[in-house]
């Protein structure tokens, strides 16, 4: 029987790792040792799992706070069928959400500090000082490779670190939340990466829509938060853009002169070329550059109406396509002709973009790009995971990215 001990100690955080496997019973275990801020050791689990043949490969979504991630989450789920739910009988205040494809962990459970913590050392949760990229590293880098970890709780109710839970590598892992792009080991494990970059005057206009009207806070304490964060938003979450095979840049619209409302919105979506499985969505001629005001006899448009762009360009130095839209549609069911127009967006069958665009017509975003470039992308992330799988099925030794 031949028996391996892994066993290191990682730098930062007083973190230490240890893995042990046995070849004879195609088992792992896995141990996650964490130094807390009191100094005392907590054990993050031992986990026996078979896992021979899995494949897991992993989705990074970027944002602040507030952004529409979930809302992006749910989106993408739904693209694989079955609803996303959080782990069955665990902790009512877990931020995973599992379906039968998909495992989406948020970042936060990385918290190094907690609420209190973050206060008396002044820093904020966007700092990486106030997380833990080791153990970020070493758990996705298991569950990437077909071992179970268990993770810790960040809870957003009390502020504080909760006892960890049990996560098994799922076919599709997704990392979302504030760094999954900052630190660059992590950044090695992602097969595909998106960042939603959402101009400040529509986060503001989101921020006041979702904390004022449902959450009771006041405009002043809304503005000093979003001011505290710029900062290190700038600093520290922002940069990561320039890694992101997929940007969701949301900006006011230019279709109303000086409009400050931030209900109409210009979205772009801006796809980096040359990355393996993805092959950006295009419209009417792939490499052209095109603008096109579909409104008219096939589409009712209201004022300020759509307008669409549709050029090759360059960001951060990496040659992309950029598909945009500005304005919002009157009615969803007439997506469908905007949908014929657009080329390369791995669906199964004509009006899958339309059909998956009513189903969650309540969501946020569902009248305008926003919506209709998350499910997009949600489309080329199923089949980025097929053509992988596929792929991984005739050469099990390669990986999406070298
Ligand atoms: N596409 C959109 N159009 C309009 N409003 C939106 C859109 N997406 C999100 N919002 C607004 O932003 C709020 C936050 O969205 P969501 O919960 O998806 O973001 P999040 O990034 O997951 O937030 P958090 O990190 O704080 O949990 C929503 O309640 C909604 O008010
Ligand atoms: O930027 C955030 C990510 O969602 C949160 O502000 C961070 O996780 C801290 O959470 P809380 O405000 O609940 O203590």
């Amino acid at each position: 029987m031949a028996v391996s001990t892994i066993y290191s100690t990682q730098s930062l955080n007083s973190t230490h790792f240890l893995t042990s496997s046995s070849s004879s019973s195609t088992s792992k275990h896995v141990f996650f040792y964490r130094r807390n801020q009191s100094q005392t050791n907590r054990r993050f689990n031992t986990t026996i799992i078979t896992c021979a043949q899995q494949q897991t490969i992993v989705i990074g979504l970027a944002a602040d706070s507030g952004c529409g991630k979930s809302t992006f989450m749910r989106r993408l789920t739904s693209v694989f069928g079955g609803a996303a739910e959080p782990p069955r009988g665990g902790n009512p205040d877990s931020n995973t959400l599992i379906s039968d494809t998909t495992t989406v962990i948020c970042l936060d459970d990385y918290h190094s500090l907690d609420r209190t913590g973050r206060k008396e050392k002044g820093v904020t949760a966007l700092d990486p000082r106030a997380n833990d990229f080791d153990l970020m590293y070493e758990q996705v880098k298991a569950l990437k490779s077909g071992v179970a970890v268990e993770k810790p709780i960040y809870n957003h109710v009390t502020g504080l670190l909760d006892a960890p839970e049990l996560i098994q590598p799922p076919k599709i892992l997704v990392i979302e939340g504030l760094h999954p792009m900052f630190d660059e080991r992590v950044r090695s494990l992602l097969d595909f990466s998106i960042y939603l970059d959402i101009s400040n005057e529509v986060k503001f206009a989101w921020k006041i829509q979702r904390d004022m009207a449902e959450r009771g806070h006041s405009l002043e304490s809304i503005k000093a938060s979003i001011e505290a964060r710029k900062p290190d938003f700038d600093a520290f979450i922002d940069p990561q853009k320039q890694y992101a095979d997929a940007v969701i840049e949301v900006l006011p619209t230019q279709l109303i002169p000086d409009d400050n409302e931030g209900k109409v919105l210009r979205v772009r979506l801006i796809m980096k070329e040359g990355v393996k499985y993805f092959s950006p969505v295009y419209l009417f001629d792939e490499g052209s550059t095109i603008s096109w005001i579909p409104c008219g006899r096939k589409l009712t448009c209201s004022y300020p109406g759509i307008k669409f762009n549709y050029e090759p360009d360059s960001y951060f130095d990496n040659e992309v396509s950029i598909l945009e839209m500005d304005g919002q549609f009157d009615r969803l069911d007439e997506l469908i002709y905007v949908e014929s127009h657009l080329s390369n967006l791995s669906s199964k069958f004509y009006g899958e973009v339309t059909q998956q665009m009513l189903k969650h017509a309540d969501f946020p975003g569902s009248n305008n790009g926003t919506g209709l470039f998350q499910t997009i992308v949600g489309l080329k992330i199923r089949d980025l995971y097929e053509q992988l799988i596929a792929n991984k099925a005739t050469a099990p030794a390669e990986t999406a990215k070298a």
